[in-house]
């Protein structure tokens, strides 16, 4: 086990000025997958901050799976696989276009662990997004690392999907989605979309499909499924990865819960990810 207090509280303050092509890029990339945003709406749909306050680290500074070289904001964890294990959200207020904003970022836990797949390492990362001078989105992101790939070892074993279906949708994203989002979101890493890398640095069978891109998925969805209602909380988990090219199953899950459970599945019933919607 390794001593990371000195890398707990370290904190990054960014300001992003809230303009409206990022947010008509993105709606042009969900397309039909979207019915947040509107080009005429005066606020950014729930988790389309995700567009701004980007990470623009200089080339030199880039590490070989194509993020910001670990050892600067981020601790540098000795594992190598990088990967987006979840988050949760809340949204006490909307982000307007046309005025900037300022993003608040602490490193608040670091966590060694072992799974079912060998040694993990999560980070969490919180951020606090105002403008105005009043909190808009609160948002707490877990960063996963894994051990290096081992040729011709085999799968991790995947969690299931148990719970009863209330009501699903397909989508199948593709690499022009996947390239798209990278873009967008100013993600260079390369899981999604060098396909030599990932299957042979990385050791998983294909492109990769970014976390955050299946929880916006399952957040429009779970929207659709409540007539657009506004959404107070989200929470996300990413339980296996999705590759590119395969069909991507969203579901609102059937049970006793006050906040639905929605999940995204792979065709076999692998589940890929929870999330659990609070609306308004
Ligand atoms: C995370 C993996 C490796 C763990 O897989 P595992 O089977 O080894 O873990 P486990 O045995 O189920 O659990 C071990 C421990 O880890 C915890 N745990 C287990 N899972 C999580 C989770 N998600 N979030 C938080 N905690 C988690 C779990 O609760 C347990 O803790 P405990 O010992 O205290 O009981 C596995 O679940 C997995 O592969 N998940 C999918 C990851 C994925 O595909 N992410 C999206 C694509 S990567 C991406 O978008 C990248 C991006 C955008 O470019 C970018 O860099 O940010």
């Amino acid at each position: 086990m390794s001593d990371w207090n000195d890398w707990l509280g370290r904190s990054e303050r960014r300001s992003d000025d809230i303009v409206r092509s990022p947010a008509m890029r993105l709606a042009a990339t969900l397309g039909d997958l979207t019915s947040s945003y509107r080009p005429d709406a005066a606020t950014l749909p729930p988790l389309w901050h995700w567009l701004y306050f980007l990470d623009a680290t200089p080339r030199a500074d880039i590490g070989p799976d194509g993020h910001a070289a670990k050892g600067g904001f981020l601790p540098p964890i000795p594992l190598p696989r990088r990967m987006y294990a979840g988050g949760r959200l809340t949204f006490p207020g909307g982000l307007a276009f046309g005025a900037p904003a300022e993003r608040v970022s602490t490193v608040t836990s670091i966590a060694e662990k072992r799974g079912r797949s060998g040694p993990l390492a999560f980070v969490t990362v919180r951020h606090e997004i105002s403008q105005h001078g009043a909190l808009v989105t609160t948002e707490e992101h877990d960063i996963v690392y894994r051990e290096a790939a081992r040729p011709g070892a085999p799968p991790a074993p995947a969690p299931r999907a148990e719970r009863a279906v209330a009501v699903e949708e397909t989508v199948q994203p593709d690499e022009v989605m996947l390239f798209r989002f990278s873009a967008l979101t100013f993600n260079g890493h390369r899981i999604h979309y060098d396909h030599p890398y990932v299957t042979g640095v990385e050791g998983y069978p294909g492109l990769i499909v970014h976390g955050p891109l299946i929880a916006m998925l399952l957040f429009e969805f779970a929207r659709r499924t409540e007539g657009g209602r506004d959404v107070a909380a989200f929470s996300f988990r990413a339980a296996s990865p999705l590759f590119c090219g395969t069909p991507l199953r969203l579901v609102r899950t059937d049970g006793p819960e006050a906040a639905p459970v929605f999940e995204a599945r792979a065709e076999d019933e692998r589940l890929v990810m929870t999330a659990t919607v609070t609306f308004a």
